[in-house]
């Protein structure tokens, strides 16, 4: 996918400063995935935090989608890359692809679905042997708004997510909560790794790794 001309480069170009090219327009780019079966509501976690909207209706992944969304942190631009995978087994060999490369990692199960919670350890294999283990993860229960219906305890969840040392976090794209927090945490698990290791924001600009992978952005109604 070629790299898009941002307003400050054409405006740049347009006024002959060439070297404006090499301006950041953000401090560090981290790249996100969202991971788990299909219905846990992947695609309407993304929807709800980067365009503050959310749909009733069916869609299914199709390969993998992805988004932006720029945030602030700690007087730091961080533009986070958030690529949905779809959830569908039909779909996991277009998906392992763009496991690579990634900073971080979003688990998600449906609360009022077991089988859903349970499909998480299949996922942390796959993602071990695909993105590698150096990925900060984060473990999210979505639908946290269907009180009556949940089936998966939180207090088991919790204690999943601790063993594996990750954050645990219970969401409703329905209703937004939490969902700000998921992302704001990652982005913060990610950038304090980072700073630990003393890595130049610059080394994490995954614009080759990344954004010249060409993403699958249909969507299918079920
Ligand atoms: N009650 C409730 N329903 C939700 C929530 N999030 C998603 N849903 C519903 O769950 C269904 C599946 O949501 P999607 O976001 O398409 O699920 P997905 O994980 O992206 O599914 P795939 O693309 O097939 O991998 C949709 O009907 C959503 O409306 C939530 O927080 N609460």
């Amino acid at each position: 996918m070629p790299l898009p001309l941002t307003a400050a480069w054409g405006r740049s170009l347009r006024e002959g400063r060439t070297s404006a090219i090499f301006e950041a327009e953000y401090d560090y780019l981290f790249k996100l995935l969202l991971i788990g079966d299909s219905g846990v509501g992947k695609s309407c976690l993304l929807l709800r935090f980067t365009d503050n909207t959310y749909s009733e209706n069916c869609i299914t992944t199709i390969g993998v989608d992805f988004k932006i969304r720029t945030i602030q942190l700690d007087g730091k631009t961080v533009k986070l890359q958030i690529w949905d995978t779809a959830g569908q087994e039909r779909f996991s060999t277009i998906s392992s692809s763009y496991y690579r490369g990634a900073h971080g990692v979003i688990f998600v199960y449906d609360m009022s679905n077991p089988k859903s919670y349970a499909s998480v350890k299949r996922w942390l294999k796959e993602v071990e042997r695909y993105a590698g283990d150096s990925a900060n993860k984060l473990l999210v229960g979505n639908k946290s708004d269907l009180v009556s219906e949940k089936m998966v305890d939180s207090v088991e969840a919790k204690k999943f997510a601790d063993s594996l040392g990750i954050t645990f976090l219970e969401t409703s794209a329905k209703n937004a909560s939490n969902v700000e927090k998921v992302f704001l945490t990652m982005a913060t698990e990610i950038k304090n790794r980072i700073r630990s290791l003393e890595f130049e924001p610059r080394f994490l600009d995954a614009k080759s790794s990344t954004l010249s992978a060409t993403p699958h952005c249909k969507k299918f109604p079920h």
